[in-house]
């Protein structure tokens, strides 16, 4: 049978060393029993336990045939000779005398402590044998290194280090003082130098100590609160620290004791490391090194960490616990000077969180690193699907940064609380390098790149749901943010009071830290459904263009009156000719259309596929290209005059008299899927929202084939009255942009003069559906906008739909035209400079500075 691989592997390296194979056979074999075929332990340091081992070996045998020869030569004579011993095992008889011998070979009740003190002692007892024991070791790969061994036995037992000491003791300091002289941040400060260099950058901040961190680009893209750092585990020793044994990492000065090693549990005797890890405590690795802290794995509790003047610890033994539980590779070290977290230990590299601020917080506490962990993996599935082109892995540590900020200080039973959270910088650059508040609406702070959230009471919706009391609090405000190219949307939360008091241009302030809600952040991110499930259809959005995140706005996939507007669904409005309640099933199944039918002049809006009829659909859209060409009407008073507040009034403008569709509703006997109801059932085709290539921001597209007539979607958003919107926008900064709205002024010629409150129009800027992410295009745009009386009919307020105007191909983006004057300066919300692409662009040769 071929041998396995690994014994011949260490066959051949004992080769090297002048080691027959038949000498290295039962050692290996007992040593492969005493790790319990950890093989790791054996091939460490290139086979030093086999090697050690091997010579211990010898030299007892070596002693025992001496011995049985003397015996036998001088029978009687006691008189011991003086043939060396191997030094390490000379010295530990030496020191073990009047102790009770252990025969157990290596990991009994308190192994790590017995392995330490007697190193320790060892070490600090006999240096020159310990060097000399090491110098006779079979390292061939460090062999010019040796003498670098010696200061290692000053060590007090207080400095934990890397049980990979001796691979780099070359280049220790020799220099640096003994360690029994030493105290913390001087390791920190020493190792530094002899730390590897990796994209971080070391970080001595007196308590912590080796600890490479986040290079200086990196620590500009995170938060100075939230830190994160990549650490490696010191892979080389300081001169004077005693070795720790691990069982992924051994140290094989503490593992290849020899059998007979003496133990005691009275480890009060001993001085002991600060952090000692039981080697089987740390099966898979785990580092026991770092802050004088010990890794644990089931809980945030320390199982024994150091305070601030190096004493420990709640078992009254400085560094050990009397608790060491398995760990795992994932470690947690909560340290309370410099509340860190330590995410992970792979191999040699070690990830931690730190807030340095912390300890100035009180709100601030420790999250557990489950909890952490689940956070970033729920916002790396919402998240990243947007960014897979880019994806990195900093943006993931980035994410823990922002988690762990947003864990430590989430306090869930208060009804406001504040979030810090550090976004991924490279996600909002865009945004942060122009203002406070990016177009995800999330705020970076020029200071520390910090973000401030602030959590209001969830919002509940009624039938017509109207908004909850605003924030009462103007410093809520936040400025409104710029997306790259869809410039005029604004997520700017407006704060007006209740009772009318609407927002003055004293309370719209520009803040660094803007606060939100949790639920604004949590928006921003749902990318696999924008809508939260809250359509019959999901929603995603991509960004195959740049870094940009989603607007910050309320998904709703129905109208919401925001405060004053009058729109009152009352049965008794619905007369029974305006509604077909003895209808059963599908009213555009009958032979004779049912009364709901009359507004479009007694036939039904849509064909049995449920697209707008041909004829309609052609109306409307003419009426959109020529305006001219159809019925205008003129205000005696026009609401939109009025809600300017001038001392005189202007002439009405004038509004196009629309067409209306009219569906079905509660009041009628059909059933929901009755044909003459599309846009209640709401969104049915596949859309999404993607980032326009063309420097006009999101827009919306379709994933399938649309046909001519489509329903699309509504423009859903805030129910306003002329004057409140007037007011909202009007009061914004001059630099701010807000969504264009959209009148609801279809039928504004039938009613005489209108009260403030029934000259309605709806603002999606801050809560709104997808309609508000469809781009504008001139004249002939592949949707066009109906009214659709729905549940009133009332024509103050309506459902506004998009329809397609042509078929439209799978990915084809959806636009709409805004019916814009490009040159109407006086328009509250100033035009944008035209992108849409149309040959008959009405903006195609204006100016661009007189837009913003
Ligand atoms: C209702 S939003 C549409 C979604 C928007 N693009 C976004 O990123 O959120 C309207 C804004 O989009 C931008 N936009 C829409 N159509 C545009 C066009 N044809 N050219 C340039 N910008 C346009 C303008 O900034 C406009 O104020």
């Amino acid at each position: 049978m071929a041998p396995n691989p690994r014994v011949a592997k260490a066959f051949r390296a004992m080769k090297v060393l002048g080691v027959a194979e038949e000498k290295v056979k039962p050692v290996l074999k007992n040593l492969l029993k005493l790790y319990e075929k950890n093989w790791a332990l054996i091939e460490e340091e290139n086979y030093r336990a086999l090697a050690d081992a091997i010579f211990d070996t010898e030299d007892a045998e070596t002693a025992a045939h001496k011995k049985n020869t003397e015996e036998e030569k001088t029978e009687g004579d006691t008189q011991v000779h003086d043939e060396p011993e191997r030094p390490l095992k000379r010295l530990r008889l030496r020191h073990q005398e009047g102790q009770v011998s252990d025969s157990s070979p290596s990991f009994g009740a308190t192994p790590s402590k017995r392995a330490k003190v007697g190193d320790a002692e060892l070490l600090e007892t006999h240096p020159e044998q310990q060097s000399r024991d090491i110098l006779r070791s079979p390292q061939p790969d460090f062999e010019d290194e040796r003498t670098e061994i010696q200061p290692l036995t000053r060590n007090k037992g207080k400095e934990p280090v890397s049980p990979k000491s001796f691979a780099v003791q070359g280049s220790c300091d020799k220099s640096q003082p003994a360690a029994a002289d030493r105290i913390q941040p001087d390791l920190g400060k020493r190792t530094q130098s002899n730390s590897v260099s990796y994209p971080m950058q070391l970080r001595d901040r007196g308590k912590e100590p080796i600890l490479p961190q986040i290079d200086s680009r990196e620590k500009r893209t995170t938060s100075e609160r939230a830190s994160l750092s990549l650490r490696f585990k010191e892979p080389k020793v300081e001169p004077g620290i005693v070795l720790l044994p691990k069982k992924k990492a051994p140290n094989t000065l503490a593992l290849i004791r020899p059998k007979d090693e003496p133990v005691t549990d009275d480890t009060s005797q001993f001085e002991v490391p600060i952090a000692v890890i039981h080697p089987e405590a740390l099966p898979n690795g785990g580092s026991s090194i770092g802050n004088g802290s010990i890794v644990e794995s089931d809980g945030p509790e320390p199982v024994a960490s150091q305070s601030e003047d190096g004493q420990d610890e709640p078992d009254g033994i400085p560094g050990l616990s009397s608790e060491i539980r398995p760990s795992s590779e994932l470690a947690i070290i909560p340290d309370e000077s410099t509340s860190k977290l330590e995410i992970a230990s792979l191999g040699e590299v070690k990830i931690s969180l730190s807030c340095d601020s912390a300890l100035k917080r009180p709100d601030f506490h420790m999250p557990s690193l489950d909890e952490l962990l689940k956070s970033v993996e729920d916002r790396c599935l919402r998240s990243y699907k947007i960014l897979d082109p880019n994806f990195s892995l900093m943006k993931v540590m980035k994410d823990m940064c922002e988690c762990f900020l947003e864990l430590g200080t989430d306090s869930s039973n208060e009804p406001q609380k504040t979030i810090n959270v550090t976004p991924p910088i490279d996600l909002l650059k865009k945004h942060c390098a122009v203002d406070a508040v990016g177009t995800s609406g999330l705020a970076s702070s020029p200071l520390n790149g910090a973000i401030n959230i602030q959590c209001d009471a969830e919002v509940a919706l009624p039938q017509i749901p109207r908004l909850p009391p605003p924030c009462s609090s103007m410093d809520d405000l936040a400025k409104p943010d710029k997306t790259s190219g869809g410039d005029d949307c604004q997520t700017e939360k407006d704060t007006e009071q209740n009772g009318g008091d609407h927002t003055n241009s004293s309370s719209l302030v520009v803040v660094e830290q803007r606060q939100f809600t949790a639920d604004d952040i949590r928006s921003l991110h749902d990318v696999y459904d924008i809508a939260r499930g809250q359509e019959r259809m999901t929603i995603s959005l991509v960004n195959e263009v740049n870094d940009d995140i989603p607007p910050s706005f309320h998904y709703i996939p129905k109208n919401v009156v925001f405060q004053n507007a009058y729109v009152n669904f009352s049965l008794a409005r619905i007369v029974d000719d305006s509604c077909c309640p003895t209808c059963f099933g599908d009213c555009l199944s009958l032979s004779t259309p049912c009364a709901c039918a009359h507004e479009t002049g007694g036939e039904f809006a849509y064909t049995s596929e449920g697209l707008v009829k041909e004829e309609l659909l052609e109306e409307c859209i003419s009426m959109n290209r020529d305006p001219e060409k159809h019925c205008q009407c003129y205000c005696k008073e026009c609401p939109l005059e009025r809600s300017k507040n001038e001392d005189i009034l202007e002439p009405c403008k004038g509004h196009l008299v629309r067409k209306f569709i009219k569906e079905c509703w509660w009041k009628c006997g059909c059933n929901k899927q009755c044909g003459n109801r599309v846009v209640q059932r709401g969104i049915n085709r596949n859309l999404q929202v993607f980032m326009t290539p063309g420097g006009k921001g999101w827009g919306l597209r379709t994933l399938e084939e649309l046909p001519k007539g489509a329903f699309v979607c509504e423009y859903v958003g805030e129910v306003l009255t002329n004057a409140e919107l007037y007011d909202r926008v009007s009061h914004s900064s001059s630099k701010d942009k807000h969504a264009y709205p959209v009148l609801l002024d279809a039928d504004w010629s039938s009613e005489g003069v209108l009260k403030d409150e029934e000259a309605l129009c709806l603002d999606a800027t801050f809560y709104g559906n997808v309609g508000r992410f469809i781009n504008h295009r001139c004249f002939d745009s592949n949707m066009v906008e109906i009214p659709v009386e729905v549940e009133t009919p009332d024509h103050h307020y309506y459902h506004l739909a998009f329809f397609t105007t042509r078929k439209v191909e799978a990915l084809e983006e959806l636009t709409w035209d805004y019916g814009i004057d490009f040159d109407d300066h006086e328009h509250p919300v100033k035009a944008f400079q035209c992108k849409c692409g149309s040959k008959f662009c009405r903006n195609i040769k204006r100016s661009s500075s007189k837009y913003f």
